[in-house]
């Protein structure tokens, strides 16, 4: 059996081939920039912490007065967080609390827990180290250093950090336009009675929740009407003021279905069979200017196949910088004895041991693994896998958002 299939990297080679990425730049506010992505580099106008600080509570102390546990000194002062006190005199203590700026003169913090305070004297227990539980002024960011680079996805330890060196709004990227569509005559609405034959269209509800996750601007098709002229029309108006038009189902060999013949008068387009597993048929192509990507229409074809091809894809034109996901390598807690000759991505669950299981059915209709999974087996073309080998796996962390 040949039916010329592509391989999975060349597949994926083409899709970002066509990638055009976005241009068109936003200025948001930063309590509004979780899941953009950034349209330049920032750099940080301050130094972090701006002022030298203490990391606990206690007694700030020159620690060269203190030769001996025991040592008994005035104190001279109280610097709360959010004020500046006066300069150290020489074997005197300051009270202070974290993140309080260290008075000119200390050069340590002693923790209150190693100190007691007798009136206006503190008796300090330990000789505390220069430097000790000091935070330095820049130790976190020094002033003009970049802080964030040109494509990072920001997420909230990127907004956190925009926002500690006093960014108020940040330049990103205009979210990716998509318009998504399913095909299937058999497709019913949850909320609706499943008539005989009938299947809900959970695809819909997959991919939508999917191009959210990636900060995509989705706008819902539904089902594409059953006739050829309509379908037409849906892409067109689809095409109009998007960037990409997703489908799901169609894709395969059957002949029930106008979104291929439609896709092909309105634009071009080009039906692979990708050596993967599940996720065989992809269609890829242009209507208009949007670009197009139709989805084998089983459940776990579609999760699959947009993880790995649209997701890539989709992170490409959005102008972020690193779009592969990382993989972790993790010993199998599982035998794989019957290879397929097309790569294959099964859905599998780290367990507390770090190694990994696989759920027990692997059929691309089979959506329970995908919830019991916490991330895919990437298996190469025809690989045995033996209980306690290497296996390459990507978490979901790295693919759902
Ligand atoms: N003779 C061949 N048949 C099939 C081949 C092949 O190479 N030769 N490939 C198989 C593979 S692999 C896949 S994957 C599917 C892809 O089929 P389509 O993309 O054409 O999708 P449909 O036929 O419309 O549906 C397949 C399956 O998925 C269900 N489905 C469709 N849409 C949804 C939805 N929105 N929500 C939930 N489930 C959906 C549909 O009911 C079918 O069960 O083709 C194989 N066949
Ligand atoms: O490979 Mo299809 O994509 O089996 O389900």
């Amino acid at each position: 059996m040949n039916d010329n299939l592509l391989s999975f990297d060349d597949a994926l080679a083409r899709l970002l081939a066509a990638v055009r990425p976005l241009r068109e730049i936003e200025l948001v506010d930063t309590l509004a920039a979780g899941g953009r992505v950034l349209a330049s580099a920032q750099h940080s106008p301050i130094s972090l912490p701006p002022l030298d600080n203490a990391a606990m509570d206690g007694y700030a102390v020159r620690s060269a007065d203190i030769a001996a546990p025991g040592t008994e000194l005035p104190v001279s002062q109280r610097i709360a967080a959010g004020s500046v006190g006066s300069a150290l005199q020489p074997g005197t203590a300051a009270r202070i609390f974290t993140g309080a700026a260290l008075p000119a003169g200390a050069d340590a913090v002693v923790m209150q827990e190693r100190c007691s305070h007798h009136g206006e004297h503190v008796r300090v227990d330990h000789c505390p180290a220069v430097g000790e539980h000091v935070r330095r002024a820049g130790e976190d960011i020094a002033a003009g250093r970049q802080l964030l680079p040109a494509g990072v996805r920001l997420r909230a330890p990127e907004v956190a950090l925009a926002a500690a060196v006093g960014l108020a709004q940040l330049p990103v990227l205009r979210r990716l336009r998509v318009a998504l569509m399913c095909t299937g005559n058999e497709l019913v609405m949850p909320g609706d009675p499943l008539p005989p034959g009938g299947i809900y269209n959970s695809n819909r509800f997959l991919l939508r929740s999917l191009l959210n996750a990636l900060g995509c601007e989705c706008t819902d098709f539904g089902i594409v009407p059953d006739r050829l002229d309509a379908t037409r029309e849906a892409l067109r108006r689809a095409a109009e003021g998007h960037d990409l038009i997703l489908t799901s189902g169609g894709v395969s060999v059957g002949e029930e279905d106008h979104v291929k013949p439609a896709v092909e008068a309105e634009g071009a387009l080009a039906l692979w069979k990708i050596a993967m597993k599940p996720g065989k048929p992809l269609a890829f192509g242009n209507v208009h200017a949007a670009a197009f990507i139709g989805l084998p229409g089983n459940p776990v074809s579609s999760f699959v196949t947009f993880l790995v091809m649209v997701r890539p894809f989709i992170l490409a034109s959005q102008g972020v910088a690193e779009a592969v996901p990382q993989r972790l390598r993790l010993h199998a807690d599982f035998e794989w004895t019957r290879p397929d000759r097309r790569r294959e991505f099964l859905r599998a669950r780290v367990n507390a041991e770090g190694t990994v299981n696989l759920f027990d059915r692997q059929g691309a209709a089979a959506l329970q693994s995908t919830v019991w999974a916490n991330g895919l087996v990437d298996v190469a073309p025809g690989t045995e896998i033996r209980r306690g080998d290497v296996v390459d796996f990507l978490p979901y962390g790295e693919l759902l958002g």
